[in-house]
C-alpha cells in the first residue's frame, strides 16, 4: 500500500494534525473530505454498523464531503442514524461507493457517514 490507512494512523495524534487531515478516495485519489470536518456522532468518532446483507462497515461522520456525489433516492430504511434519510454516497471522481450521505430535521441537517477502510490520508509533504 502506498499511502497509510487510517487504521495505521498513530494513536496519540494532535488535534491540529487531525484538523490539518486530507483524506482521499482510496481507488482515485481525489479529495473526499477533510479532518477539521470530522464529527463524533452520538459521542463517537467511529462506528461500525451493517446492513439488511450482513455486510458490516466501519464508518466515520464528517459534516462536509465535497469528494461525495448522492446517488439514487433517499430512504430511511434500516437506518443507522435515528431522524436521518440516507442516500448512498459515491465518489464523484470513480464512482466507487464511500458511503452514505445523511439529512433530517435534526442538528447537523446533513452529515456523511464515510467508509474508513475506502478513504487514504494524504501523504504527508517532504517534511514527513
Ligand atoms: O444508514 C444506513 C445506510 N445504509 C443502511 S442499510 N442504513
Amino acid at each position: 500500500r502506498d499511502a497509510p490507512r487510517l487504521s495505521d494512523r498513530p494513536e496519540k495524534e494532535s488535534a491540529a494534525a487531525e484538523r490539518e487531515r486530507v483524506y482521499r478516495c482510496a481507488r482515485c485519489r481525489v479529495l473526499v473530505t477533510r479532518g477539521r470536518w470530522e464529527m463524533a456522532m452520538d459521542g463517537a468518532h467511529e462506528r461500525s454498523v451493517f446492513n439488511p446483507a450482513g455486510l458490516v462497515f466501519r464508518i466515520a461522520c464528517f459534516r462536509e464531503a465535497p469528494g461525495v456525489a448522492e446517488f439514487g433516492a433517499s430512504s430511511t430504511e434500516f437506518t443507522w442514524f435515528r431522524g436521518y434519510a440516507w442516500t448512498i454516497g459515491l465518489c464523484r471522481s470513480c464512482g466507487v461507493h464511500l458511503g452514505w450521505r445523511y439529512e433530517g430535521s435534526l442538528e447537523p441537517a446533513v452529515f456523511y457517514g464515510l467508509v474508513r477502510a475506502r478513504l487514504v490520508v494524504q501523504e504527508e509533504g517532504p517534511d514527513g
